[in-house]
């Protein structure tokens, strides 16, 4: 990339997609309501590189909209113009040539900023890229953000700050020459925002050009901007320009308002006491003592008063985008770190099992015992994926994977002997993960014994052989290869459901 390239935006208007009723993750929903709301009403702006520009405005004015639309991080249409020097730019272009910043970034916890880091690192930055030159790149951002003191710190214990350079640092990995972020010092102190806007600044004098919505920032920190875009209610821009035109720019509009501007400020008030007389008349007119009439304008006042938008934003309920990209990259993020884990605590659990229950010992039994353990516990981080992908809440989530669980144990066969199930349960056994595992498991223990002795005085029934105790909860010597295949086939399959749930729930949000 050449060093000078602008973005432009032009006549940007962007409506908020039609609203849904009904359905659900499994069903269609349906589109209802006519009005149509506008979220960026006719915007157009620049960014050259070597630029910081401050997105400001009241809450709900449209900051994140236009950043996320700028961006292309919106999957919803808009009308207007994004040029890259003057070419149209896809989405595929724009994604390569700029990070995004959420306001609040996802990462797996338990990581360290090293390991983070380095994750990322492969997951962003070209496959053809050495294990060195990742290394080096990882190293220098450390250096240049100020993370080398928490290098090996977990994530999970870094300031907000820290979290918000670590944040920065993988954005920076790909070295692109556009950088959106989405009010990177909301949660700072005014040190930590500092430090964080002064990142941001070196970034362009490096030559990239940095947008940024902020809120409110402190006059040494809007001191670091080169330019601001002032967003109002509606979508609409205020203003736009260098950051030291702009005071002049409000002053001018301060000193012009003359009678013009106090005709507007004056004008709805007067109407509004000469409607409140009417409602004073109506509400004395209602009751013959005056304590009563006061008694009710009390509530009724309250509720005129919350309800005048000051304290509660009136607007489309709709909460902000949610990071659902954020979210997938997350979970492939904690996914990776998840294998090691999972199989390291099966195999440490297991060991324990193993030698209690005293199984077939040696190499190859504690093998046969480990193997299919591992394989299910595998399988359920893919349905555990699977189950916190449908839905948004986790409590949710929780809540539907009792009663899966609960079917998936009781067809395992320890519960139930699996040969005298009704035909129409029959089937439940093949969705059950505990089944492939402990038939796999059982088959391995007991298909090879010839003799179990009966004690004297057994009173039951005494089983003799290895296939007797696989007869007993309706397990068959042959089905190893099935289990294996079960369990490998559930495993891609709840990913796969999992990920399209995902998609589902990801249509029309920002993607990050
Ligand atoms: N998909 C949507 N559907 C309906 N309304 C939406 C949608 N997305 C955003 N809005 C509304 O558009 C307006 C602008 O939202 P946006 O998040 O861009 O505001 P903001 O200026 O960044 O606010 P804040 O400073 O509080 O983060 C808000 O009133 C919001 O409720």
């Amino acid at each position: 990339m050449k060093d000078n390239i602008a973005l432009s935006w032009e006549n940007i208007t962007l409506y908020a997609p039609p609203k849904v009723s009904g359905g659900s993750i499994f069903s269609r929903k349906k589109t209802s309501g006519s009005s149509k709301v506008k979220l960026l009403n006719n915007v157009s702006g620049l960014a050259v590189s070597g630029s910081l520009t401050a997105i400001m405005g009241p809450s709900g004015a449209g900051k994140t909209t236009l950043l996320t639309t700028i961006s292309q991080r919106t999957t919803g249409d808009f009308s207007g113009s994004l040029l890259l020097n003057g070419h149209q730019i896809d989405k595929n272009l724009m994604s390569r040539i700029s990070g995004f910043v959420p306001q609040n970034d996802m990462a797996f916890e338990g990581l360290t900023v090293r390991e983070h880091l380095e994750f990322m690192a492969r997951l962003k930055m070209d496959k053809r890229t050495s294990y060195q030159s990742r290394r080096c790149i990882v190293a220098t951002l450390v250096q240049d953000l100020g993370l080398a003191k928490c290098y090996n710190t977990q994530l999970s214990r870094l300031s907000g700050g820290e979290k918000k350079r670590v944040s920065l640092a993988v954005q920076m990995l790909t070295d692109p020459p556009f950088l959106f972020c989405d009010e990177p010092t909301t949660g700072l102190d005014s040190f930590s925002a500092g430090t964080v806007i002064a990142v941001l600044r070196s970034f362009t004098q490096r030559g990239k050009a940095v947008l940024c919505t902020i809120h409110q920032p402190a006059s040494g920190i809007f001191e670091l901007f080169d330019r601001v875009i002032l967003m109002v209610p509606g979508g609409r821009v205020a203003y736009q320009g260098p950051v030291d035109d702009s005071i002049q720019h409000f002053k001018n509009q301060t000193n012009n308002s003359g009678a013009l501007g106090f005709a507007s400020f004056i004008t709805p008030i007067t109407i509004a006491a000469i409607t409140s007389t009417a409602y004073g008349f109506c509400v004395s007119a209602m009751f013959e003592s005056l304590a009563t009439a006061s008694l009710l304008s009390v509530p009724l006042d309250f509720v005129s008063y919350v309800f005048s938008g000051i304290f509660i934003h009136l607007g489309h309920a709709q909460e902000k985008h949610l990071k659902y990209n954020t979210a997938a990259e997350d979970l492939r993020a904690s996914f990776t770190p998840l294998l090691p884990k999972t199989i390291i605590e099966t195999f440490l659990f297991s060991s324990v099992v193993f030698w209690i229950a005293g199984l077939n010992s040696g190499a190859l039994g504690f093998a046969s015992f480990i193997t299919p353990i591992t394989i299910a516990a595998i399988t359920s981080t893919a349905y555990g994926f699977c189950v916190s992908a449908m839905f948004e809440s986790l409590a949710t989530a929780s809540l539907l994977s009792v009663p899966l669980d609960f079917v998936s144990y009781v067809f395992s066969g320890i519960f139930i002997h699996l040969g005298s199930l009704p035909t129409y349960t029959f089937w439940l056994k093949y969705i059950s993960r505990f089944y492939y595992a402990t038939e796999a498991i059982s088959i391995l223990q007991w298909s090879q014994v010839e003799h179990i002795d009966c004690p004297a005085n057994f009173n039951s029934t005494c089983i003799t052989t290895g296939l007797g105790v696989l007869h007993k909860y309706g397990y068959h010597k042959d089905s190893l290869g099935f289990d294996f295949l079960g369990l490998i086939i559930m495993y891609f399959t709840l990913h796969y459901a999992g990920y399209m749930f995902l998609k589902k729930r990801s249509r029309n949000r920002a993607v990050y």
